[in-house]
């Protein structure tokens, strides 16, 4: 699991960690690693030419040192100093005697212009609201600049606890993060501006809490969550998913969301709609039913929504899953349907998936106003429904209603944007549901295979060819966690 931990909580940690080391320890294993990382970039450090953008915090301070270390390597060193009265005064004396020069603001278009390396060091986690006015100028020129842009702990002018960007904000090939993540490393649009995102261990990780604000999953935790039949299973106790989905007109939703669900490991998928007809063509083993859902039989979760119109048959659909006690998930068309305290009063788990424009439906808010602020509104859409909110979109977070760590996928791709896709992604979760899991694992985990199934294929695709590719990424999931246990010869 890769965590990310809010300021606040990366200060305490560091406070508690400095009391037991001597002065300016921390800041010289940061400079250490992001030196490290730059001569990496750079392929060689000799003749090459680094220029610090050189805020007066200890973010600059870290910039400095690892500009001074680069230099007593033979690399030429100008620091520009964005308040030269403020400037850390160890770090400059470090880069003054390693034989760097500093230059003032107005010069900084010239010595960026002949960069091989820029080191952002204007801001990090100290960094309060969008970035002043010379902090931005700068910011630009090293967007800009066709040398290389290395951020120091985070690109500055992004929000570290929320991944907000307003304004100005430098955009990074490689950000070095000292002692912890933090949560706009993680999420856009701030995660848009990290480039490669690189860790140096300070010795933080002792005085961290258990719970951090943000967890991304990775491949050993979905492989350990992942449902696999024993010799005792059968479809009941692998899980039978019911999927409600499809109308007259969109009778391919049906489709790809039964194809989802079939391919999450349900042990059955039942379908309910009038989509039965190109469900059963398309996949022949899917238990189907005319009749309304509280009829169907026995299923484990629900899925509801994905292009099922809003007349009075969905309506009466939705509002019966709803007040199932089983899991349900609730997508699409279902999520305008739904009634919000008939929602809020359930006793099983819920999973709201949302992109972008129905949420800020459901928060009544503008659609720019969740892309821009996605940690919030999500945290927001699960206490308001008192529900699991999965919000989709370039980087995808999912949020229980316990206030527990908030899920950020860091599978996907800008390609997963495609018709259909969320059928596929609802079916797969439902899936998940059904066979056991908590609703924030099944969301998180359904988000990872689907992110991971759009980047297997080669683009462009369609969604159909997402839920076929998913027994393909579990496999390299389980293969990759399989070998990493061997021994190594
Ligand atoms: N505290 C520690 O133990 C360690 C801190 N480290 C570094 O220290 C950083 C935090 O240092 P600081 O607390 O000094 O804070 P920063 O250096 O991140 O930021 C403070 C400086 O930024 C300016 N500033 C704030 N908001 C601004 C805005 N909107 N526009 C322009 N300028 C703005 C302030 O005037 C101040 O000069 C970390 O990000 C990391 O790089 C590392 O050296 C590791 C150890
Ligand atoms: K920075």
């Amino acid at each position: 699991m890769r965590c990310g931990y809010d300021v606040e909580t990366v200060r305490a940690a560091e406070r508690a960690l400095m009391g037991t080391l001597p002065d300016g320890a921390l800041m010289r294993r940061a400079a250490f690693g992001l030196a490290t990382a730059c001569a990496d970039m750079l392929g060689g450090v000799y003749g090459r030419r680094v220029v610090v953008l050189a805020g007066s915090g200890d973010n600059g301070g870290d910039a400095l040192y690892a500009a001074a270390a680069l230099a007593r390597r033979g690399a030429g060193a100008v620091a520009v100093e964005l308040a030269p009265e403020r400037t850390h005064p160890g770090a400059l004396a470090a880069l003054r005697a390693a034989g760097g020069r500093t230059v003032a603001p107005e010069d900084a278009d010239a010595v960026i212009g002949r960069a091989d390396l820029v080191l952002d060091g204007i801001v990090g986690i100290g960094g309060k609201g969008g970035l002043r006015p010379e902090a931005a100028r700068l910011a630009e020129l090293a967007r800009r600049a066709r040398a290389a842009v290395v951020a120091v702990d985070l690109p500055s002018g992004i929000d570290p606890d929320t991944g907000e960007v307003a304004g100005e904000a430098v955009r990074a090939d490689v950000t070095v993060a000292f002692g912890a993540y933090k949560p706009g490393l993680l999420i856009d649009p701030g995660a848009e501006h990290v480039g490669a995102l690189r860790f140096t261990d300070i010795g933080l990780g002792p005085h961290l809490p258990r719970t951090p604000a943000l967890e991304a999953l990775q491949h050993a935790d979905v492989a350990a969550l992942l449902p696999s039949p024993s010799g005792e299973s059968d479809k009941y106790r692998r899980g039978v998913v019911g999927v409600v989905a499809g109308s007259e007109r969109y009778p391919g939703a049906a489709v790809l969301a039964v194809g989802g669900a079939l391919r999450g490991g349900a042990g059955a998928v039942r379908y309910v709609g009038p989509g039965a007809d190109a469900v059963i063509a398309r996949f022949p083993e899917t238990l189907v039913s005319a009749g309304p859902p509280a009829k169907a039989g026995r299923v484990q979760a629900w899925v509801i929504g994905p292009g099922l119109g809003d007349d009075s048959r969905a309506r009466q659909a939705v509002a019966e899953v709803v007040a199932a006690d089983v899991p349900v998930l609730i997508d699409a068309d279902a999520l305008r349907l739904a009634d919000r305290e008939a929602v809020r009063a359930r006793r099983a788990g819920t999973v709201l998936t949302p992109h972008a424009g129905e949420a800020a439906a459901l928060l009544d808010a503008d659609r720019g106003d969740v892309e821009g602020a996605r940690l919030a509104q999500v945290r927001r859409l699960a206490e308001e429904f008192r529900a699991t909110a999965l919000l989709k979109g370039s980087t995808t977070l999912v949020a229980g209603p316990d206030g527990a760590a908030v899920r950020v996928n860091p599978t996907g791709s800008a390609w997963l944007s495609t018709a259909g896709s969320g059928d596929v992604l609802s079916g797969l979760t439902g899936s998940l549901l059904a066979a056991g899991l908590s609703a924030q694992d099944a969301a998180s985990v359904g988000a990872y295979l689907h992110g991971l199934a759009g980047r297997d294929l080669p683009p462009p695709f369609g969604a159909h060819e997402l839920a076929d590719r998913v027994p393909l990424v579990r496999a390299s999931i389980m293969d990759s966690v399989t070998n990493d246990a061997l021994p190594r010869t």
